[in-house]
């Protein structure tokens, strides 16, 4: 686990990394089309705005010179104003979440095919040294990098419109700003226009200073958060083992652990969010009195009309908020680096997955061959070394040695998700393979789709229930479409009997099984291997095993002797 969060210096390059392959998608006409919808009912906004300021000058004026007809017709284009805003307003908001949603589907489609992809899921496991928890960067931050991209780039832009616009409203309304320095007259021309910029930069300056340290407290935040949520997961998957260890008390300790994270961290965010709130507030305040204040005495010296002052206050008000758009949103800016530090270290280990060796088996006609085969662990520890042998449809091979020896790994680099291997391996080509595990994975859904997993679902009743007859599991045959959590339910043994069934159904030409019935019973284990074995007769069968019962159903043995050396033998 990393304990602080990286230093991101290319943040634009890297937000348009994760952003672009969206905008050059297949879908990138929609959302083109809708961007420039929503940027021009955004400028539909700013519009209005300038035109409720213009209204401000009538509507005042007319209550100093208290003048009611005037008075009435103002409220009357005050509601068409109204109307046309509220209707601009809402489809700005519609358009900016539908181009939101869209994004996030083609964005959370296109991170989880990558992640799913060549087995990258398996391999960023091995390599993982930076990402913690993948399912978070997919399921929250995918969907928070979509929305503050468009909520920041909008509002970025809607501040800017708005600045340019209101800086020439303020600049003609306020006037020069004469003054005697010693002997010298000293005219500031559009004096409010230069008061508001200093009070934003100052204001901006101020937060930035109070609320830098904010980046990095959101990143941990977000790590304890998935960190501690991880470790409730895995209690709830590991409850049995758990339960019988009796570890409720050290789990409670563990999570405890990971929360106290959780809530320090708050307390420091806290503590710079009450920092930084001191000021925004009093800022914002401020921001409310301070052009009346300063514009009043052009007001009281009857130079402007009351309609001038509260333009220039509302113009004031905008150009202000315009400026004040990055104070606003700075804690929405410091997530926004967060996130995209999250994603690309994200991006950048899946990358790294992907780019462990892979060991392409080369086509021969049947069976496989390994030529020279070395298989080692991560850390570079050969295994096993040098392996060389050949098996044919038909052949079948038992895998025996110590524990630690290296058995499941050969497995693993037969079925073609180890890395870490090296030599020649030759496969027949355009043939379907089957991996058992020691605990089989039980997808969620129905018992049928478990029973044909990853295949699909066939009907085939009858051949079910004699298949559960054979392997003891007629009990189960009512509830064959029952949708459950099959791991939890059903018994070690019940699941391997399932798996073994699997084998039978989907009648594959190469079948690695991995200690794959070490909870049956010595008769159930005979009975289905003879099953297998027969389904198995044109197929290569490979297993990995310690019971002295399996020499029975394979012709050859592979004895891994630990340290890279291994002997063949013919059985029978
Ligand atoms: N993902 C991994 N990362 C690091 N080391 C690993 C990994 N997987 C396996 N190893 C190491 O490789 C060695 C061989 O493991 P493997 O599971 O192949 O042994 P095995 O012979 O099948 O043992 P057993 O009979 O106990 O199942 C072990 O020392 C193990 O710690």
């Amino acid at each position: 686990m990393k304990d602080k969060a990286p230093t991101v210096r290319h943040l634009f390059r890297n937000f348009w990394r994760i952003a672009k392959p969206y905008w050059v998608s297949e879908d990138k006409l929609y959302a083109w089309g809708l961007l420039a919808l929503v940027i021009g009912l955004s400028l539909g906004i700013v519009y209005m705005n300038v035109q409720f300021n213009s209204w401000n000058r009538e509507f005042y004026n007319t209550l100093q010179n208290v003048d009611a007809v005037a008075f009435k017709a103002a409220l009357i284009k005050f509601a068409y104003l109204a109307f046309a805003y509220i209707v601009i307003a809402v489809h700005a908001i519609w358009f900016q979440q539908m181009l939101e949603i869209r994004w996030r589907k083609w964005a959370t489609l296109h991170y989880t095919q990558k992640w799913l992809k060549e087995n990258n899921f398996y391999r960023l496991q091995l390599t993982d040294k930076d990402t913690d928890n993948p399912d978070q960067r997919i399921a929250e931050d995918v969907g928070q990098f979509v929305s503050i991209s468009l909520s920041l780039s909008l509002g970025l832009l809607r501040s800017v419109v708005t600045l340019v616009s209101f800086v020439g409203i303020l600049w003609t309304l306020s006037g020069p700003l004469k003054f005697m320095l010693g002997d010298t007259a000293v005219t500031i021309p559009g004096y409010m226009v230069w008061i508001a910029i200093i009070y934003a930069l100052i204001g901006t300056i101020i937060t930035i200073l109070l609320g830098s340290p904010l980046v990095g407290l959101n990143f941990m935040q977000q790590r304890y958060e998935a960190d501690f949520r991880f470790g409730l997961v895995r209690v709830r998957e590991n409850a049995e083992s758990i339960a019988i260890y009796g570890g409720a008390k050290d789990e409670q300790e563990r999570l405890g652990y990971r929360f106290v994270n959780v809530v320090s961290n708050f307390w420091s965010l806290m503590r710079m969010n009450k920092r930084l709130t001191w000021f925004t507030s009093f800022w914002g305040q401020l921001a409310i009195i301070f052009p009346l204040i300063v514009a009043a005495p052009r007001f009281f010296s009857k130079e402007i009309q009351l309609g001038d002052l509260m333009q220039i206050n509302s113009a004031f008000g905008q150009v202000y908020g315009a400026l004040d758009f990055i104070i606003g949103s700075f804690s929405t800016l410091a997530n926004w680096k967060a996130v995209i530090d999250r994603l690309t270290t994200f991006e950048s280990s899946i990358n790294s997955a992907n780019a462990l060796p892979r060991i392409t088996p080369k086509p021969i006609a049947n069976g496989l061959q390994l030529s020279n085969l070395s298989v080692s662990k991560p850390n570079g520890e050969v295994l096993l070394e040098q392996l060389n042998f050949s098996l044919k449809p038909g052949d079948s091979l038992l895998i025996r040695g110590k524990s630690g020896s290296g058995k499941s790994t050969l497995l693993r680099a037969l079925a073609g998700i180890w890395p870490y291997a090296q030599g020649e391996y030759a496969v027949q080509s355009n043939t379907t393979s089957l991996f058992l595990s020691q605990k089989p994975y039980m997808p969620l859904g129905s018992l049928r789709a478990a029973l044909y997993y990853p295949n699909d679902v066939q009907q085939d009743d009858a051949q079910i229930a004699d298949l559960f007859a054979l392997a003891g599991l007629s009990h189960l045959m009512s509830r064959l479409d029952e949708v459950d959590s099959w791991s939890h339910v059903l018994s070690l043994g019940e699941q391997q009997r399932i798996a073994l069934l699997r084998a039978i159904l989907v009648k594959p030409d190469f079948l690695l099984m991995d200690e794959s019935t070490s909870a049956l019973d010595a008769d159930g284990e005979a009975r289905l291997y003879r099953a297998v074995a027969e389904t198995m007769k044109d197929g290569v069968m490979i297993s990995v095993g310690h019971r002295s019962g399996l020499v029975e159903y394979h012709q050859q043995v592979l004895e891994c002797q630990g340290q890279g050396k291994w002997a063949l033998a013919a059985l029978n």
